[in-house]
């Protein structure tokens, strides 16, 4: 599927939004390495850091049913470009790196960002290798 019909997908997810408190509707689509597609829109609960963000249903959905990398990810919301919040950069970067991150205003209207310029510096699997192979090596 190309990015038009990714976006499609995440705005029609962003109908399903359940967003009683805040009443802003967010949808997210993914493309994974094999070429499946999962979608999300957020979820708020009334205790509100239960809340889970449109990416993060997503890319949960994706996981839980077996697929790991991802290779796209398109946001839409109720802004005209609706990023990512911080918790869900970080989540982008466990299982999709090398992702393209896609901020969609419209199937016409978008940019398109790397992980590494919407979280650079980032912390991530590596790091914890890394300081285990040290450990390892008493280095
Ligand atoms: O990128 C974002 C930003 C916010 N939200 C949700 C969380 C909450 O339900 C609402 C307002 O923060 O928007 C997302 O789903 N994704
Ligand atoms: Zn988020």
């Amino acid at each position: 599927m190309d990015i038009k019909g990714l976006i499609r997908k995440a705005l029609e997810a962003q109908q399903k939004a359940y967003v009683p408190y805040s009443k802003f509707h967010v949808g997210a689509a993914l493309l994974t390495e094999d070429d499946e597609i999962f979608t999300g829109c957020n979820i708020e609960i009334a205790s509100y850091s239960a809340t889970l963000c449109a990416e993060r249903t997503a890319i949960f959905k994706a996981i839980s049913e077996g697929h790991k990398n991802i290779k796209a990810i398109v946001v839409v919301g109720d802004t005209d470009f609706t990023y990512p919040c911080g918790i869900c950069r970080q989540v982008i970067r466990e299982f999709g790196n090398n992702a393209k991150i896609i901020i969609a205003k419209s199937e016409d209207d978008y940019r398109e960002y790397t992980l590494e310029e919407l979280l650079p510096h980032s912390f991530g699997p590596e790091d914890l290798e890394e300081a285990k192979n040290r450990s390892e090596n008493n280095v």
